[in-house]
């Protein structure tokens, strides 16, 4: 028989993006170029894909990211992504990863190339030249040494131009609130305070910040009156920083020599628009957003998104995510074996309680408690993550699969769980496991079980109602369940579990086996969990605590019987039907009997 060929993993790309790093792809992916598509054709291919990689080019809408069904990753092939919907990725649980320092230098280049050309008048001359015109004293230009070169945004690039400018002799004076004061006095710029300070003093002016609501039309008709009659103004970063029919204007009026635009509002710009009177105008230097666009940047945006995609669809976390929380991979390599234990913790915890009276989204508040080794690890949101999406899954189908580090606090906050980590790395009282996690629900408290609208039905056992917590640590790196609930378990929380409550009375095992075998479901395996001596938990809510508790009968004997009760834990190799769980509480004798699938 021929073997099944598993699909592999598809990437769209959509924009010229360097070999390079597509090279890399090709090994573990499908990759597939389709440059020119138009946006109805990107929405109706997208949810073949699991990553898509971008430049500025594609918009990466909501409507885009939700008909991408299978979407893991955007990957964005440069530093800016306003072309990415960065909020409903976040939403969505699909990560948006970037290159934040490939393009850089080329970038920094670019600016300076245009503050050159435009200090020379170099394509004016070019273009005389080639017209067959010998035309010099019509092309006379300004020196850059000597005069001020004023920037707004001293990130990474603004920063690597000021370094240029001053081997060309300029004074750089920068504006940016969060900008280092040790980096721009290395770099000899003067930090100053405000913009008009900034824009009065400046011969050239030139903008390196996002384009965001504090930059967005910066500057505008009063900024550009402000400065020096004759200043020249740059912008490589983004269109909608300046405002283009001021900056017009005041070409037009001769405040300003020049302007040279790399970067426009609308790209490309409408043949009607305001952008392309500007792009027009004898005295504006104009490129097609090319600040990026070297050989030796886009080998580096290329390659260094490509190894981030490939990294997420291994599972690993990338090291320049723009909407994940960042997580050194030997860290992470120590979290791993937690992440699954916490989710099977948190699935377990629904599906097993959510058969108990009460259900188990009764309760929303949580404490999870890290003991022993484990309490060691500080960045724990990848367990967070593991626990809301293990508690949702058994009950939201595709959206619980879907959560992630990127989601998983904006998933819990819109369906009201709460969560309260806590470390201690005081030894546990199961001493025998070197670290010990725990799930404990606290019971809702009166008004905020009326505010949800989900009362907590009574079961007439309120011993039962405080003892919703599940223990587990990794043996071997696997996940091994040492609690359920009063009983002190050893099972591995994987495939299909029947899980009965009985009181611990010779014969059975036999029963529940031949009920089991009427039904066809074979038992791969079985273990008998008692009563716990050891350990209660009580019921503080905000210091949830492990204590030795009373004498041990007090707590077999919670149905106050008289008898010892036991769980018995079945692995079983099919899902057993409710009929059949049914007949082991009415035939079989146990107390309850709840199949989970893990
Ligand atoms: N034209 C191109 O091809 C090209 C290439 C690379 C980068 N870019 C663009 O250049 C810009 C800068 O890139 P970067 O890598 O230097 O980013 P960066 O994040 O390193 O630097 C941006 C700086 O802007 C500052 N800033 C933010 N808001 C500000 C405000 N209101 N006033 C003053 N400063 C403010 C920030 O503090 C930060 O220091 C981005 O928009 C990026 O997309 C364009
Ligand atoms: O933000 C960036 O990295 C630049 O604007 C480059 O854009 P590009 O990849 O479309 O050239």
């Amino acid at each position: 028989m021929p073997l099944l060929k598993q699909a592999r993993p598809k990437v769209l790309v959509p924009e010229k993006l360097s070999p390079d790093g597509l090279a890399l792809l090709r090994s573990a992916l499908d990759v597939d170029e389709r440059k020119g598509l138009s946006p109805e054709e990107l929405l109706e291919i997208i949810p073949h894909y699991e990553a898509l990689l971008v430049r500025s080019e594609t918009k990466v809408t909501a409507t885009v990211l939700q008909a991408a069904k299978r979407l893991k990753v955007v990957a964005r092939a440069g530093v800016g992504v306003d072309n990415v919907d960065v909020g409903e990725a976040t939403k969505l649980g699909i990560v948006v990863v970037n290159s934040p320092s490939g393009n850089i230098g080329a970038a920094a280049e670019h600016t300076i190339a245009l503050m050159m050309s435009m200090a020379r008048k170099i394509p004016e001359g070019c273009a005389s030249l080639k017209a067959g015109k010998w035309e010099r004293s019509k092309f006379v230009g300004v020196e850059v040494k000597g005069k001020v070169l004023g920037i707004i945004g001293l990130g990474k690039v603004g920063l690597t131009v000021a370094r240029i400018a001053k081997g060309l002799g300029m004074t750089v004076n920068a504006l940016d609130p969060y900008a280092s004061p040790a980096a721009a006095s290395s770099a000899s710029v003067t930090l100053v305070s405000s913009l008009p300070e900034l824009l009065s003093s400046a011969d050239f002016l030139t903008i390196h910040t996002p384009l965001i609501a504090s930059t967005r039309g910066m500057i505008s008709d009063a900024e550009l009156a402000q400065m020096k009659p004759g200043a020249r103004i740059l912008n490589v970063a983004r269109g909608g920083t300046i405002d283009e029919a001021a900056l017009l204007k005041a070409l037009e009026s001769g405040q300003l020599s020049g302007a040279a635009i790399d970067v426009f509002t609308s790209e490309p710009p409408d043949p009607e628009s305001t952008a392309s009177k500007l792009i027009a105008h004898p005295r504006a230097v104009v490129t097609p957003h090319l600040g990026a666009s070297t050989v030796e940047a886009q080998e580096n945006v290329s390659v260094d998104v490509c190894e981030q995609v490939l990294d997420i669809l291994k599972g690993s976390l990338p090291r320049s995510a723009v909407n994940a929380p960042l997580i050194l991979p030997e860290e992470y390599q120590k979290l791993q074996p937690f992440v699954r234990l916490v989710e099977k913790i948190g699935n377990l915890y629904t599906q097993h309680y959510a058969s108990l009276p009460g259900g188990s989204m009764a309760r929303n508040t949580f404490d999870l408690i890290y003991q022993g080794e484990v309490a060691s690890i500080n960045n724990t949101k990848p367990l967070f993550a593991a626990l809301i999406k293990g508690l949702l899954a058994p009950i939201t189908g595709q959206e619980g699969l879907n959560i992630n580090i990127v989601n998983a606090e904006l998933v819990a906050r819109e369906r009201g769980i709460f969560v309260s980590e806590q470390h201690s790395r005081d030894p546990h009282d199961d001493s025998s496991y070197s670290s010990l996690v725990t799930l404990i629900a606290r019971p809702p408290s009166r008004p905020s079980s009326r505010a949800s609208g989900l009362p907590e039905k009574s079961t007439g056992a309120p011993q039962l109602q405080h003892q919703r917590v599940i223990s587990g640590t990794c043996s071997g790196g696997q996940p091994l369940i040492t609690r359920l609930g009063r009983f002190e378990a050893s099972f591995a929380p994987e495939g299909t579990l029947l899980i009965c409550e009985n009181y611990d009375s010779p014969g059975k095992i036999g029963v529940v086996g031949s009920i089991l075998g009427r039904e066809g479901v074979n038992i791969n395996f079985m273990t008998v969990a008692p009563v716990s001596s050891k350990l209660s938990i009580h019921n503080a809510p905000s210091d949830a605590k492990f204590v030795k508790d009373g004498p041990t009968e007090v707590l077999s004997d919670v149905s106050g019987s008289g008898k010892t009760e036991a769980l018995m834990i079945l692995g079983v190799d099919r899902v057993v039907p409710q009929q059949t769980a049914e007949d082991l509480v009415q035939e079989g004798g146990v107390l309850s009997a709840c199949a989970i699938t893990l």
